[in-house]
């Protein structure tokens, strides 16, 4: 029996490998009991190519146990190995790594790595390590919070970049530092937010007023060159959480870019000349008198910007925050809606004066659009306010139809809501791939100062009788307020309470329902009459306090059984009941409390709901009703994630 060191070498590389069953003792060539001479198979050359090789091995146990009992081992250990290909102590499996295999027909199959060129690897690996390290550390932050991330329904915006947004706007702390024009700034101060002491843009308006203005503020704020859209068009989502100013943030831009171009705009100057003649003429007879027949504007039903909003409601908030500016910065806003006769509407377009800047319905505005083509033909600025809701399936068809005919003209396309749900951020991706998004820290984030409290209506004393349950908590809430008088003595203030359901139909019963257990409750839809909603959310969107007698709010605060006592009036509350479309970027300045009555379908509606109180740094209050049927998981994480001040997902 002889042995040589190769043979050695394969005994001890076997055992190290663990698994190789080789028959040690006894060299290749005599396996099966044969002679070491040449076979048709291994010539003289093989011979001394064994002996060459330090490491050998079996190719599998199954090649094993098929070799005949005269078979002699290929040389080169593996009938699979390609040549030049090392072999891997892999007990047996010793077919080349993937990424090593040759050039050839089959060269790229099975690739374990990608065939990418060094230099562009190494950019894609840092910017695609930056990415996983947000993402890790968003996933970080949302560990524990599986019924949220479940049913994800809002695009993620990782913690890094918010911290980034953050450092970049901090150098920013007044208007001043905005390249607007003078009458601007003098109307944000006197008109819109008058009566504030220490008057500073907002997050939403530090980022937004500088990218729609094309002002790089500071080195850390000079923007990479704009994107454009087609025909040179600048497209911008403005997202920021609820109640955070994103009005003035879009306004401010778009009017001094209309005053600007006013200023250039050779038909306007030559128009102003002709009407200053022509009141030197009149002398003092009122403009009034004889504007109708005088010739019309240039701008007579041919508006210059345009604000797309869902509802009738916010037509008129977002035009009179336009006319604040208006009465210091001097141009014509003026609201469309289907609210106003058609001969209001007639007078609002058509006015003889012009008008600059239109806030409208969809609906509206693609009608009139149909019959008067013209009316968009000259729009340079559009704004579609709560894009969310307009770019969704209901509104889509008449949103898509403005912006299309107002397409060859614009200069500037501003989207702005408060969410940026899946579906937006596809559409976008899709229909607009160069829109630069302009997110605010805190986005989708339900403000600390916003409290949630959760009733089980499963239970005593409730027994799955919801609307009771809405009542008790109205009940307990104006009770709670009797006791604490306003600064005027003998009065208590009243509470305004907005009750949010999730199906329109439901407003109505719930309301009825409340007004029957003494509360004054009002069903926000198209069918309640309009004086009575309108008086009623003037109240919700007004600042100044409501106040009634204490005495009557004390007598009901006593009666004994709370909605069902014999007094059954609660005087020191009113309360709105909704969907959360109705009350829409509402500025609900006066609602401390909201009621969640049916459980949110998404954490979309959570935000906008819970976004009617605490606007604008003031604290507010959300109590949902949880039913059997309800997901008290969902619930669960969206209280944890308001008290940890995490954004939803
Ligand atoms: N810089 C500011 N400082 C203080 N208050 C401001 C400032 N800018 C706006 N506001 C006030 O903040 C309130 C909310 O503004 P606005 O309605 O524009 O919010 P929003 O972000 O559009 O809310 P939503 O998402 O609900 O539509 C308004 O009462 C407005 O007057």
């Amino acid at each position: 029996m002889w042995r040589t060191a190769a043979q050695d070498s394969v005994c001890l590389l076997c055992r190290s490998a663990g698994g190789t069953r080789t028959i040690r003792n006894r060299p290749a060539a005599t396996l099966g009991g044969g002679t070491s001479k040449s076979t048709p198979w291994t010539g003289g050359q093989q011979q001394q190519n064994q002996q060459q090789q330090q490491q050998r091995t079996f190719a599998t146990r199954q090649e094993r146990r098929s070799v005949p009992a005269r078979m002699v081992l290929s040389d080169r250990a593996s009938v699979a190995r390609a040549p030049g290909v090392r072999a891997e102590p892999d007990g047996g499996n010793n077919r080349p790594r993937r990424d090593e295999r040759p050039e050839g027909p089959f060269g790229g199959m099975n690739r374990r790595v990608a065939n990418i060129e060094p230099a562009r690897l190494s950019t894609a690996r840092t910017r695609d390590s930056r990415g996983k390290d947000d993402r890790e550390k968003g996933k970080g932050d949302r560990r524990g919070f599986k019924a949220l991330n479940m049913q994800r329904s809002l695009t993620s915006i990782g913690y890094g970049a918010r911290a980034t947004i953050k450092d970049r706007i901090q150098s920013i702390d007044s208007f001043d530092q905005f390249n607007i024009l003078p009458p601007l700034k003098e109307a944000i101060s006197f008109t819109v937010l008058k009566g504030l002491t220490d008057i500073k843009p907002t997050p939403v308006q530090r980022l937004a007023i500088p990218a729609l203005l094309g002002q790089p503020i500071g080195p850390r704020l000079r923007r990479k060159p704009m994107s454009h859209g087609g025909g040179g068009r600048q497209e911008f989502l403005l997202a920021a959480e609820t109640g955070s100013g994103k009005t003035l943030a879009y306004l401010v831009p778009i009017i001094n870019a209309l005053k600007e171009a006013e200023a250039q705009d050779t038909a306007s100057i030559a128009y102003n000349a002709r009407l200053e003649a022509e009141k030197a003429i009149r002398g003092d007879n009122p403009m009034s008198e004889w504007i109708d027949k005088f010739e019309p504007h240039p701008n007579t039903a041919r508006p210059r910007a345009i604000v797309l909003v869902p509802t009738a409601e916010l037509v008129e908030q977002v035009v009179a925050v336009a006319k604040e500016i208006s009465h210091i910065a001097k141009f014509k806003a003026r609201p469309l809606s289907a609210t106003y006769s058609a001969m209001k509407i007639q007078r609002n377009l058509y006015s003889p004066a012009g008008v600059d800047l239109i806030v409208a319905t969809p609906h509206l505005l693609a009608t009139i659009a149909e019959s008067e083509p013209n009316v968009l033909s000259r729009v340079s600025h559009l704004v579609i306010d709560e894009a969310d809701s307009l770019l969704d399936r209901s509104f889509s068809p008449e949103t898509t139809k403005i912006v299309d005919r107002a397409l060859p003209s614009l200069k500037q396309l501003v989207l702005c809501s408060a969410t940026i749900p899946k579906r937006l951020d596809t559409y976008l991706m899709n229909h607009f791939p160069n829109i630069e998004r302009i997110t605010t820290p805190n986005l989708h984030a339900i403000p600390r100062r916003v409290q949630l409290g959760v009733i089980d209506v499963s239970k005593d004393p409730y027994r799955n009788n919801k609307n009771l349950a809405c009542a008790d908590a109205i009940w307990s809430i104006g009770k709670d307020a009797a006791e604490h008088e306003g600064p005027v003595k003998g009065e208590v203030d009243v509470k305004r309470i907005i009750v949010f359901v999730n199906e329109r139909e439901t407003t109505q019963e719930v309301a009825e329902y409340l007004c029957s257990k003494g509360i004054d409750a009002v069903a926000l839809h198209r069918d309640t009459p309009d004086l009575r909603q309108s008086e009623m959310l003037a109240s919700f969107t007004s600042s100044e306090p409501v106040r009634v007698n204490a005495a009557a709010a004390t007598a009901a605060a006593l009666a004994k059984g709370g909605p069902n006592s014999r007094s059954r009036y609660l005087p020191n509350t009113k309360v709105i009941v909704a969907t959360d479309l109705a009350s829409r970027g509402l500025d609900t300045v006066a609602v401390r409390h909201v009621v969640l009555y049916d459980v949110p379908h998404t954490t979309i509606d959570f935000v906008h709901r819970l976004g009617r109180a605490g606007r604008m740094g003031r604290r507010g209050r959300g109590i949902v009703l949880v039913g059997k049927d309800d997901r008290r998981d969902v619930v669960a994480e969206v209280k944890r994630s308001m008290f940890m001040g995490q954004a939803l997902v």
